[in-house]
């Protein structure tokens, strides 16, 4: 890309897990500082991508591989952008293939269970989590549209090895607005209730994120929050009614002309993540003897919707 620095022969090489929008995104900053592989699930490895922002298209410099192309226990820096339901296959047709230091990175939206995987870890691999406001869609099979440039939270989730590694230095440095959170799990929770309030109603509506802020949806978006929030905190998870629906609302005004990624799923006829986000407060209720109506309700109403 003209102007930009190419990364230096010695930068070892990153792996980026899903050919999505997050991924491509990612792709697109990884390969400031180091030769790009994305790994996808389709055997046409040929295939250019492409980035899009403000008008202006460009080349990604990135190569494209299966794994079954990849040499065992080779991988040492890999970022995984796959759906929160994707991501338990995608580990496993991963974990063969990471070394035994490898730094893994995992980013995407509602709750997933990543003990097993935290278990399996050696002592010199470290898994991380990412979150982030970037926003992207794609145009085409092979082209992202950067719509919003926004941060990146980098979280250590393993326990032991807290050396920072190289790839999350790099991110630091690469990506835009991109810092370590000591919290990253405050951070995944305030996150989840953002996607609690605006992903299913937008989608059962089939409105734009700012139509919630109309007084209609109030009492909906005060119950599935309260609900969240009770959740959060039987988990230990400092977080106050108040400060989730301001931030609710904070993210429908920034967001307001956005199509939610739910109701974008739905009319694309793929899969929601509707079981990570009002599914994971549901089944939390549940190991609780409690239960939580308005999220139970939407997760039906979703459910129906993408059948
Ligand atoms: N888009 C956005 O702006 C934002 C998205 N997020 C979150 O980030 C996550 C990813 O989102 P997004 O990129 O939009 O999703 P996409 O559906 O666009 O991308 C997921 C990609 O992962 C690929 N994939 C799935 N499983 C595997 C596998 N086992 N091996 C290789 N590739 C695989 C899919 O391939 P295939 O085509 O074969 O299914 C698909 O290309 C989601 O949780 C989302 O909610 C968070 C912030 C912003
Ligand atoms: C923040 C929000 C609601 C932006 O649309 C989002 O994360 C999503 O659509 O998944």
């Amino acid at each position: 890309m003209a102007g930009q620095k190419q990364p230096k022969k010695r930068d070892k090489p990153v792996y980026v897990v899903g050919a999505g929008a997050v991924g491509l995104l990612f792709a697109r900053y990884c390969q400031l500082f180091a030769p790009v592989t994305v790994v996808t699930r389709s055997n046409q490895t040929g295939t250019p991508y492409f980035y899009q922002h403000e008008l202006v298209t460009t080349p990604l410099n990135v190569s494209h591989a299966h794994f079954d192309h990849l040499q065992r226990q080779s991988i040492e820096r890999v970022l995984i952008c796959v759906k929160a339901y994707q991501l338990p296959t995608a580990l496993e047709q991963l974990w063969p293939y990471l070394s035994n230091d490898a730094t893994i990175v995992i980013s995407h939206n509602g709750m997933s269970d990543l003990t097993p995987w935290l278990e399996r870890l050696t002592q010199q691999q470290q898994m991380w989590f990412a979150t982030t406001n970037m926003g992207g869609f794609k145009s085409s099979p092979d082209t992202v549209v950067h719509k919003g440039i926004g941060a990146t939270w980098l979280g250590n989730l393993s326990q032991g090895n807290l050396a920072i590694p190289s790839l999350i230095t790099a991110m630091q440095t690469h990506f835009p607005q991109c810092a370590i959170h000591e919290n990253i799990q405050l951070l995944r929770w305030q996150k989840l209730l953002v996607n609690v309030a605006i992903n299913p109603i937008s989608a059962r509506e089939d409105v734009d994120n700012g139509v919630l802020r109309q007084p209609y949806f109030a009492s909906e978006i005060l119950g599935l929050l309260n609900e969240a929030v009770w959740i959060a905190n039987q988990n230990g998870v400092t977080i106050s009614l108040s400060d989730a629906l301001a931030l609710a609302y904070q993210v429908m005004q920034q967001t307001a002309h956005n199509r939610s990624s739910m109701r974008q799923d739905i009319h694309l006829k793929r899969e929601t993540e509707i079981d990570a986000i009002c599914g994971f407060i549901c089944r939390q209720a549940q190991q609780k003897g409690s239960q939580t109506p308005f999220n139970a309700r939407l997760l039906t109403q979703i459910q129906k919707k993408s059948a």
